[in-house]
């Protein structure tokens, strides 16, 4: 394998290795048509540009009464000329008279303000304003949201309610977007059962695959699962090469370290290629990545909280930039650590952290158990915090913290 650091000692730095999977991670191309309300989560193929101006008119901003400041004065009483509810359009304002009119009416031509109701006496069919208006007072103005022209969502964003939202505002109710991406989840190791079954001895329950299923659906992908793959070579290749056949992507957990029941990268080396195994982070170090035939393969550490981080950091900006995502980094901002550590490692370490205020400050702390076979820390945090490699961390060191939040939609 030319280029690989597989038989190499070194570990591939975590920054190094994601630049070189979205380097290589290809946009799918094919696209479909699906109508607005069903394209929650969908990565748009091309950019929505709005032929409208929203609001199309101008339009009051309050309940109240519309006039024109021209034939205002302190203290005057106008005769009410027209009721304009929303929907209706009125006609024009005759001088020296009032329109009563609602929040989202369109403003009467000849009109340049309107009164709230609460600073107004009614009286019958007559207003009595309190004071003047300044002009353009409580009106919205034609296209003061959108100007026709506009492009109100670019290609590649992933669509959430917002901009369902702004894309039904300018009358559109059909997309062009990116197709789903087939991932096929392979759990192996003899060890392994599913939930609901019996846990005979030397036997744990498959929590990886729901950890994946989970993940994955929240990125809108559509999961193959076959079952558990036992450790063999013969097995994981069989269940390899069936992948192959019907997915966009392949990710397996465990079996990627170095152990003689470790098969899985034997079996791509055997079908495809490896392009890199072994990095820089903690957990999650024995990672790899390569192609069964041509198509891309993840092969993510067996420990589950090394699921939890090589997903997240690694295999879900690649999915994002395969789905044609234009936001595929894992977003985060700045924490004060609420900890020290003395030794630094060679290694980004990804805690499991909480985050908690105190004095004012936002500070963020490893949650109890660290040990990347356990899960159930994870629910207990926040986010990740990362530690950079050959780092020491005093209190209120600033490191960046990537909450769960962006990182599991
Ligand atoms: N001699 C060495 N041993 C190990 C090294 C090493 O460098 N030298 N690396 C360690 C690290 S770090 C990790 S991470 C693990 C990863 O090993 P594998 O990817 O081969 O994973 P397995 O051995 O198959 O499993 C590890 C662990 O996770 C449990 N597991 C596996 N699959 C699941 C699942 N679907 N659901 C729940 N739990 C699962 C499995 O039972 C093991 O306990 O290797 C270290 N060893
Ligand atoms: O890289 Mo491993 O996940 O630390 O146990």
């Amino acid at each position: 394998m030319s280029g690989c650091s597989c038989d190499s000692d070194a570990l591939m730095p975590f920054a190094e290795a994601l630049e070189t999977l979205l380097a290589s991670a290809q946009c799918i191309s094919e696209t479909e048509t699906v109508l607005l309300d069903q394209a929650n989560n969908r990565v748009l193929a091309e950019p929505v540009i709005s032929k409208i101006s929203v609001p199309p008119a101008a339009n009051s901003a309050m309940d109240g009464y519309a006039v024109n400041i021209e034939s205002l004065t302190a203290g005057l009483c106008l005769p009410i000329s027209q009721r304009i509810a929303a929907g209706e359009q009125g006609v024009v304002l005759q001088p020296g008279t009032a329109a009563r009119i609602f929040t989202g009416s369109e403003i009467p031509p000849g009109a340049n303000a309107v009164v709230m109701q609460e600073r107004c006496i009614r009286q019958g069919d007559n207003v009595t304003f309190e004071g003047i208006p300044e002009a353009g007072a409580n009106i919205r103005p034609a296209g003061q949201d959108i100007q026709p022209g506009r492009c109100v969502a670019e290609k590649g964003a992933r669509l959430d309610g917002r901009h369902q939202g702004v894309i039904a505002s300018v009358g559109i109710n059909r997309v062009k977007v990116y197709r789903r991406l087939r991932v096929e989840i392979i759990t192996t190791g003899d060890e392994l059962v599913m939930p609901g079954e019996i846990c005979a001895g030397g036997q744990i329950y498959n929590s990886n695959y729901f950890v994946l299923r989970g993940m994955l659906e929240a990125l809108g992908c559509e999961v193959i699962f076959t079952g558990i793959i036992g450790d063999t070579l013969t097995e994981t290749r069989e269940a390899l090469s069936l992948a192959a056949e019907r997915a966009d992507l392949i990710i397996s957990s465990g079996g990627v370290s170095v152990g003689e029941e470790d098969y899985v990268k034997a079996a791509v080396e055997s079908l495809g290629e490896l392009d890199l195994w072994r990095l820089a982070i903690k957990p999650g170090k024995p990672l790899a990545y390569g192609r069964v035939g041509q198509v891309p393969f993840l092969g993510l550490p067996g420990n589950p909280g090394a699921v939890l981080v090589t997903f997240l950091m690694i295999a879900r900006p690649y999915l994002l930039s395969m789905l044609g995502s234009n936001s595929v980094e894992p977003a985060c901002f700045p924490v004060k650590s609420g900890f020290t550590r003395d030794k630094p490692i060679a290694r980004d370490e990804f805690l499991r952290a909480s985050l908690e205020w105190s004095e004012g400050q936002l500070y963020a702390a490893p949650v109890h158990s660290q040990s990347s076979g356990v899960l159930s820390s994870s629910v207990l945090a926040q986010g990740f915090l990362r530690i950079p490699a050959q780092q020491k961390v005093c209190e209120n060191d600033l490191l960046p913290f990537y909450p769960f939040d962006g990182l599991l939609s």
